[in-house]
């Protein structure tokens, strides 16, 4: 099973550029979610951000927060999430980083989640508010099990924070694009392109985009910007839930199709 950092190498030898779509788990459904990975794996996607949903989803907008709801209201729980992704991760060509808050987490101890995630083919893990200082036990412990643990930079990041995150963040980096919550943006801020540059200073590992992107145009950006990846959550989340499930699944293929084609042209 390919890696993050893999996935990374093999688009980079072929100047290509990561799409990263991101779902809630559970909503509308696990089976729909299961049919959603399929449709974003073999429409465009690279590597796939798959939510837990969470009862107090501090970092969420309001479209992924009505997306948790949904989810746990549908008794989503991690064990089911995982069976879920069990059955369909050996035939993903796309990596699974499994995004969750720190609290579940703690709640199963860190090394019994870290075996169950393994064993469900996880290659990839995002805790938006586990905290740097105590990182280093589930950065290390997870990359025992072949999981990189991939860290968040924001636009407020001071140059030292930027270091220390870009050491230690695994996989990729990901720069959230705004101070705030999760939610489609008008437009991408100036200072992307600024932060982008400080990290490039200080590491040459991808770095990942995410926050705000709504369409092609702000994906497009943030790749001209110099990013590896782009990070689309809301916009993916916004069209799944729109109509029934089957008009949702065909709504995100075509947004994974025209996402992808905008960032395949060659770098400007
Ligand atoms: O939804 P957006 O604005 O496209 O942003 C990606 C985001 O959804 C996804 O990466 C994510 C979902 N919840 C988060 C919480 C914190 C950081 C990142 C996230």
């Amino acid at each position: 099973m390919t890696s993050i950092s893999q996935r990374f190498e093999s688009l980079r030898k072929n100047n290509q550029c990561a799409l990263i779509p991101f779902l809630t788990a559970g909503d509308p459904n696990l089976e729909t979610t299961a049919q959603a990975l399929q449709i974003l794996d073999s429409n465009g996607a690279d590597i796939i951000e798959l939510g837990v949903p969470y009862s107090d989803p501090l970092a969420d907008g309001p479209v992924i927060q009505a997306a948790a709801t949904r989810a746990l209201k549908q008794e989503t729980r991690l064990a089911q999430v995982l069976e879920m992704a069990q059955g369909l991760t050996p035939n993903l060509r796309s990596p699974l980083i499994l995004f969750t808050y720190y609290n579940p987490i703690l709640n199963l101890g860190i090394q019994p989640f870290l075996k169950q995630i393994s064993a469900a083919g996880i290659k990839g893990l995002v805790v938006p508010d586990l905290p740097l200082e105590e990182a280093s036990e589930l950065l290390n412990s997870a990359s025992e099990v072949g999981i990189e643990t991939t860290l968040l930079v924001t636009p407020t990041s001071s140059k030292e924070r930027i270091e220390a995150i870009s050491s230690q963040s695994q996989g990729f980096i990901y720069l959230v694009s705004v101070t705030g919550v999760t939610g489609v943006r008008s437009q991408l801020q100036g200072k992307v392109k600024d932060v982008l540059q400080e990290i490039r200073n200080v590491t040459n590992k991808p770095i990942g985009v995410g926050f705000g992107i709504s369409g092609t145009e702000q994906a497009r950006q943030a790749i001209d910007w110099g990013a590896d990846a782009v990070i689309v959550g809301s916009a993916f989340v916004q069209r799944l839930a729109e109509g029934t499930p089957q008009q949702g699944l065909e709504a995100i293929k075509n947004f994974c199709q025209e996402l992808k084609a905008s960032i395949s042209v060659v770098r400007a």
